[in-house]
Order: structure tokens, then C-alpha cells, then sequence
């Protein structure tokens, strides 16, 4: 099993008291399989995906990744978990200002030790980012810094790859062309794909969908 979630638990402590947000998450996700994670508003989608980033500890029970906790390694292991085993696309892109985007591109396979120009040519071919490899960030639309958003996370070929409402500030057309994009590329390399989204039309495009309610898969 490339994930499993076993009775995640997280909680918020807010000015009111502590707010229960996940009470006793149960997920599993083979490799190269995508699902689809919806749910309300605040329902903890976005929590559930940071805790699986590696970027936020659980309460709580266990974020297995190919049988280890995540919760249990020291800083070293953890930076490590998240520079090779998952590769996250949000929705803000988060590219790098000063970087042109062929750098972008490369920028996080280079850190995970995976640069590999012939398939970074291949992803921006596909992507259709031939012309925009010496522009700035600045200087792209939304659509166009999201493409080049999933080069980047793509380029570093991580088993997972996470994304929080990747195509939310698209229109509809560019978005399910990004969409269609980004699932044919991680089926291509091999990769699993967990996905927040609040529409119910995109999520029946990928291979499952759980949805998260009262803290709960439902
Ligand atoms: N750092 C924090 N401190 C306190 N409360 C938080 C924190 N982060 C999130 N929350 C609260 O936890 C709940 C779940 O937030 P989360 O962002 O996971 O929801 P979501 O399902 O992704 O929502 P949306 O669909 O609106 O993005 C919300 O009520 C939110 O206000």
C-alpha cells in the first residue's frame, strides 16, 4: 500500500476551546490510483491533505507512507519524506519568483535528485509550456503558471502527488484540460493522485471518490 490513514485524529485549538476537525480517518491508496477527496467547506479536506504533505503532525493514529509513519520520523527523515515521496500542486503555485520557467521545472527534481531532461521535455511538450520556458512567473496567466506548476511537481516523478483544488481558479474549459492533462501524466509516471475538489463533475474523473464529513470518511 503506497498510503494508509489509520484513525487520524487532528484538532485546532482555537479562542473557543479546541476545534475537532478529522476524528478517526481511515484511508488507503494504492499506487498509481487517483482519488478524488471532497466534502464541505471546512470540512477538513485541506487539513487532511497537510497531514499527508508531511507538513502538519496528526493528533492522532498513523499517516503510513509504503508502511512507515510519517509522524515518527525526526526533521531529517521528514524534509526527505517531502522533497522524494510526495510532490504537492495548490493552488496557489508557489513558483519561484526569480526563476524563469524552465528552472521552475527542474528546480524540485534537482532537489530530489530525479532531474531528467528527456523527461522534463516530454512533460512540457505535453503540457504545451514549449514557448514559455524563458519567461518569469509574473509574466504567465493562471492557466499557464498551473501547467507549469504540474511540470514542476510532476518533473520530480513522486509517487504521490497532492493537489488542493489544482484547476479552482481556472475556468471551466482550462480546467478540465489541466485536469485532463495532469491525470494522464501521472498515470504515466506511475504516480497516485489525491485530490481535493468541491466539484463533483471533475471528481467523477478520476478513478475513486471519498468524501469527508462530521470529521469522517464517509
Ligand atoms: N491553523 C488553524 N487554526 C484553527 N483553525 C483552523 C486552522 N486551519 C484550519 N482551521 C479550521 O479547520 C476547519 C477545516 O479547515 P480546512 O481548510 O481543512 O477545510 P476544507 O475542507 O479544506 O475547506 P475549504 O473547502 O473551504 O477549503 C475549518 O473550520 C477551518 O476554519
Amino acid at each position: 500500500m503506497l498510503l494508509s490513514l489509520r484513525n487520524v485524529s487532528k484538532s485546532y485549538v482555537t479562542a473557543e476551546g479546541p476545534l475537532e476537525i478529522l476524528k478517526g480517518i481511515d484511508l488507503d491508496l494504492n499506487a498509481g490510483e487517483s482519488v478524488a477527496l471532497t466534502g464541505e467547506s471546512g470540512s477538513g479536506k485541506s487539513t487532511l491533505l497537510h497531514l499527508v504533505g508531511g507538513l502538519d503532525y496528526p493528533d492522532g493514529g498513523q499517516v503510513l507512507s509504503a508502511g512507515r509513519d510519517i509522524a515518527a520520523l525526526d526533521d531529517r527523515g521528514r524534509a526527505e519524506y517531502r522533497r522524494t515521496a510526495v510532490g504537492l500542486v495548490f493552488q496557489h503555485f508557489n513558483l519561484i519568483p526569480s526563476l524563469d520557467v524552465a528552472a521552475n521545472i527542474s528546480f524540485h527534481a534537482k532537489l530530489a535528485g530525479r532531474h531528467n531532461p528527456a523527461w522534463e521535455r516530454q512533460l512540457v511538450e505535453n503540457l504545451g509550456i514549449q514557448a514559455l520556458l524563458a519567461r518569469y512567473p509574473e509574466q504567465l496567466s493562471g492557466g499557464q503558471q498551473q501547467r507549469v506548476a504540474i511540470g514542476r511537481t510532476l518533473a520530480a516523478r513522486p509517487p504521490l502527488v497532492l493537489a488542493d483544488e489544482p484547476t479552482g481558479n481556472l475556468d471551466e474549459a482550462t480546467g478540465d484540460a489541466v485536469l485532463a492533462i495532469m491525470l494522464s501524466l501521472t498515470k504515466s509516471a506511475g504516480a497516485a493522485l489525491l485530490m481535493v475538489t468541491h466539484s463533483s463533475r471533475l471528481a467523477q474523473k478520476l478513478n475513486r471518490n471519498v468524501h469527508l464529513s462530521g470529521g469522517k470518511i464517509a
